[in-house]
């Protein structure tokens, strides 16, 4: 192989070089597109067990920062924090999807988001260059809540220290993003009075950051190809609905889904163009999305006006 390009003529190098050069070319009209806009990502705790995928992650993410898009990546963790109560002797208790979180287990979801997980995305991107900067929602003061209590049955149940998000101050995000860095956010969140810390969903949090900022575009990475039209029945994906199709649809869906699709709707209702679920287990799946036409999983736009 090496022996042949060496002979090459210098026309048919050209040649041989040709399809890369279509490649790159036909990602012009959705690198124009996306240009100076802000792409949240949320990387969820399943796809991140895998050492391959997190490093193709991470290449897809500063890929789209020097394709001149402004990535946000939102991280969650919840296998992780498992691991680490089971190795503490700590029990995990999720109820209508959400972590029952013990003021003793909020230490170890502060410990294992922001002092593990964030530090090694922060890490992945970083052989890229001096690019991401890993913070919490509680730097300042970026995001603000209030104690969530799970729906069960119509009945509210108290589930300890697990936070819904009532106010976030982008501030921190926006310098950071006009300085040319990566932020990347683990999902924690500080109480009004600073007093206590509460744990939010990552696919919650993603929802509001992407909201707040005005992003044009949300995508949650996850372990499956994307919204199942008749799940477990089924694996049929739904490939594009609409904030009206996808609130008729909410009810029926089961607990990993609900957080996710609700963060959709959240974030297309408050303004985001496009909100996206896909498959984090394919490798480069952020980059076929964003520059092919070729996109996984599901799509959630807005009623009126197709997203171009
Ligand atoms: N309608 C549905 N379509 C696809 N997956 C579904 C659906 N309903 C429930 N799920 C479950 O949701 C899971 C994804 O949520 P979760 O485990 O919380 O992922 P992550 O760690 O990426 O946040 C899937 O693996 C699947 O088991
Ligand atoms: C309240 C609540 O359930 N918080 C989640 C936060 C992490 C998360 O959401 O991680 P994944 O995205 O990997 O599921 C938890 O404690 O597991």
């Amino acid at each position: 192989m090496t022996e042949q390009t060496e002979t090459l003529t210098p026309t048919a190098r050209k040649h041989t070089a040709l399809p890369k050069a279509r490649i790159l070319v036909e990602a012009l009209p959705w690198l124009t597109r996306h240009h100076g806009k802000t792409v949240v990502i949320k990387f969820g705790g399943n796809a991140m067990i895998d050492e391959e995928l997190k490093a193709a992650f991470a290449q897809d993410v500063v890929f789209l920062r020097h394709a001149g898009l402004r990535p946000v990546v939102v991280h969650g963790g919840g296998p992780q924090i498992t691991a680490q109560l089971d190795r503490l002797g700590l029990e995990s208790e999720f109820k209508a999807g959400l972590r029952v979180t013990t003021p003793e287990a909020m230490d170890v979801v502060r410990m294992v988001l922001a002092g593990q997980v964030q530090r090694e995305l922060v890490g992945l991107l970083n052989r890229h260059g001096p690019l991401a900067v890993g913070l919490t929602g509680e730097d300042a003061r970026t995001m603000t809540a209030t104690k969530r209590y799970a729906r069960i049955d119509g009945e509210a149940v108290d589930i300890g220290r697990v936070g819904e998000i009532t106010a976030v101050d982008t501030g921190a995000i926006e310098a950071l993003l006009a300085d040319g860095r990566i932020p990347v956010v683990s999902s924690i969140a500080r109480s009004a009075d600073d007093h206590h810390i509460y744990n939010v969903n990552a696919d919650t949090a993603a929802a509001a950051l992407a909201a707040a900022l005005g992003a044009e575009t949300l995508m949650v990475l996850t372990d499956v190809e994307g919204l199942y039209a008749d799940w477990p029945a089924s694996d049929e994906v739904i490939s594009r609905l609409t904030v009206s199709e996808l609130e008729r649809l909410l009810p029926e869906l089961a607990s990993g889904m609900v957080p996710k699709m609700e963060g959709c709707l959240h974030a297309v209702r408050s303004g985001v163009r496009t909100a996206r679920v896909i498959d984090g287990r394919v490798q480069h799946s952020i980059l076929l999305e964003i520059f092919t036409d070729e996109g996984i999983g599901t799509m959630v736009v807005p009623d009126r006006g197709e997203p171009t």
